[in-house]
């Protein structure tokens, strides 16, 4: 068995470093390979106990290897939710108070294996909790690893109580454990590489879908699903509405402040119009500075209040960046579609029109067609 789960881990642990090799932005794949080698080598010096009369190396370090197993998975799905380089403070403390714990108890063999089985059940319950906070990941995926993580905490706690009363017949019942303990560390570390294909697709899904700088949806996108959204509120019978959006004297904003407020201010009219819309609501950048969005279910005095909101928050605060205060409007046109059978496109020229009318009225500003 134990051969058997050396040999698995490092081929995982080469698998998931391969991984990391294609895609060198994900550090998790690296931190989940250190952990497969972890714990591969744990196993090696574990299995050493009966030959050799070490119990620093055999015990000391065999277990602290063994904790760093969930503390390197957990630092993994850290790196992996938030793309960036993590703090390892939380993981180099949790092995400091493991290394002083098991220096204090590894003359009595059982006592270090209670110490271990403890501090390896906490963490993986912890774990199993935090990956709620994982989002994007495909649901099958997490629920199977809150799954995992979940039982091993729990089958570590079980193994804890049952090292502490070694000298009973319940020795079988802890080398149950021991067993289970092996295969599901086996059965997460292989759940770590279908990660790594489901970021992937993500990543293009948002290539294909997203506006880079707003993260709102892109012109092709909107068209998409902006046309769903016409074609369902037809069926219900519920009226759907386009407003266009389009920044004001964007190009003398450029040129005074620079190319990256100019982007600032998009982002911040980006995130003006997310706070706005509803959940069902689509919105895009669909070109430089003109945004789009399809409302759901108002009719015309709601879609004006809306408007009228967003223009006039716009307006209301001005844009803080670079040390600089914005003085930021917006002008936008709308129309309404009922029960016509008419084209996204074409509603989009006429919000275009009544735009272009709310520009000439003077700006900052919305019209309806
Ligand atoms: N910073 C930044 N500027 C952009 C982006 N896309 C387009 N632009 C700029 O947006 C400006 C649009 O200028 P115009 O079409 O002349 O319109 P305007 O100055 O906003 O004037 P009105 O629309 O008539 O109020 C141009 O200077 C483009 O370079 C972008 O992604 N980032």
């Amino acid at each position: 068995m134990i051969i058997t789960t050396v040999i698995l881990n490092v081929v995982l642990g080469i698998t998931l470093f391969v991984i990391y090799r294609a895609l060198p932005a994900q550090k998790s794949f690296k931190t989940w390979a250190i952990a497969c080698f972890s714990f591969a080598l744990a196993n090696i010096l574990v299995s050493l106990r009966g030959t050799i009369d070490q119990p620093l190396l055999t015990i000391v370090v065999a277990d602290l290897l063994i904790i760093s197993v969930p503390l390197l998975a957990l630092h993994g799905m850290r790196q992996y939710r938030q793309q960036i380089d993590v703090p390892r403070t939380g993981m180099i403390v949790t092995m400091a108070i493991s290394a002083i714990l098991l220096l204090s108890a590894h003359a009595t063999e059982y006592i270090a294996q209670t110490v271990t089985a403890v501090l390896c059940g906490v963490i993986y319950l912890f774990a199993a909790n935090y990956l709620r906070h994982i989002r994007p990941t495909p649901r099958i995926t997490r629920h199977l690893l809150m799954g995992l993580f979940g039982i091993h905490g729990l089958l570590m706690l079980l193994m804890a109580s049952s090292a502490l009363q070694q000298a009973d017949p319940s020795k079988s019942l802890f080398t149950f454990l021991l067993m289970a303990h092996l295969i599901m560390t086996t059965m997460t570390t292989l759940l770590f590489p279908v990660l790594a294909f489901s970021h992937n697709e993500r990543r293009l899904l948002k290539i294909a879908h997203l506006d880079e700088l707003t993260e709102l949806f892109n012109r092709r996108a909107f068209f998409e699903h902006g046309a769903l959204l016409l074609a369902q509120n037809k069926q219900l019978e519920k009226p759907s509405c386009i407003l266009m959006i389009d920044l004001d004297h964007f190009k003398s904003i450029n040129d005074q402040f620079g190319h990256a407020t100019g982007d600032a201010c998009l982002r911040h009219v980006a995130e003006v119009i997310r706070k706005t819309m509803r959940e069902r609501d689509v919105a895009a950048r669909i070109g430089g500075e003109e945004f789009a969005i399809a409302l759901s279910d108002v009719d015309r005095q709601q879609a004006e209040m809306i408007s009228q909101r967003l223009v006039e928050h716009i307006a209301a605060h001005a844009f803080h960046f670079d040390g600089n205060d914005i003085e930021l409007t917006v002008s936008l046109g709308g129309i309404l579609s009922t029960r016509s059978r008419r084209a996204l496109s074409d509603l989009l020229n006429d919000a275009d029109a009544a735009l272009y009318a709310a520009k000439a009225s003077g700006r900052n500003q919305f019209k309806f067609a």
